[in-house]
């Protein structure tokens, strides 16, 4: 079997292109997902960017969203970032009426939560795990986390609020790491995914 993992980017809305592009670059075969099919021949998937209402809507229109679950649960990798990172929690504290998400991740998350003041931002963002200094944080009416439950561990926090955590093979972060040229955030979900493609193959 080759080294390569392939890892998919769930692509019904949001930046795809851009996580398709860093995740090359870290060494994946990437490849876009919008149908069962198509996940089901994954190693591992990416949860863009873009309105998490709208994805998790044309996620159910594409009969995705329920094998989506179905793999989160049996330890699929998973990267979520920003929409990707509501996607991933098993509760919401402000949902849209009816709003719905993937879960996978103990945690509850508040959307828009750094507010319409500093819709947008970049900051300095230390992420463990990562080495090499902090990563560049693109913050884009993004949400934070709330509060975590005890299987979720924090990787990283602005402003005293939790931006990025992983639990099991799930990760998520409330920044674009896609969008800033530096692929260690995506290097680290790759080794993810290919450290769990060896393990099945065993
Ligand atoms: N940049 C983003 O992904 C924004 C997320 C968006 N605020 C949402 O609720 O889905």
């Amino acid at each position: 079997m080759s080294d390569t993992p392939v890892i998919g980017v769930l692509a019904l809305q949001g930046d795809v292109r851009e996580h398709l592009v860093a995740l090359a670059a870290a060494g994946a075969a990437a490849r876009a997902v919008r149908r069962p099919e198509e996940l089901a021949e994954v190693d591992g998937l990416v949860l863009p960017g873009g309105e998490s209402t709208t994805i998790s809507k044309l996620a159910g229109l594409f009969g995705v969203l329920e094998p989506l679950r179905a793999r989160v649960r049996e330890g699929l990798p998973v990267y979520g970032t920003c929409a990707g990172m509501i996607l991933l929690a098993d509760k919401i504290l402000d949902p849209r009426s009816g709003q719905e998400t993937v879960g996978g991740i103990d945690m509850i998350v508040r959307r828009n939560a750094f507010g319409r003041q500093n819709e947008s931002f970049e900051a300095a963002v230390d992420v463990r795990g990562v080495g090499g200094g902090p990563v560049e944080g693109v913050f884009i009416r993004a949400p934070w986390v709330e509060s975590v439950g005890a299987a979720a561990e924090v990787l990283a926090e602005h402003d005293g609020h939790v931006v990025a955590v992983r639990q099991g093979n799930a990760l998520a972060t409330s920044f674009h790491p896609e969008l800033t040229g530096d692929h260690r955030v995506h290097r680290l979900f790759a080794d993810t995914v290919r450290a769990n493609r060896a393990a099945r193959s065993l």
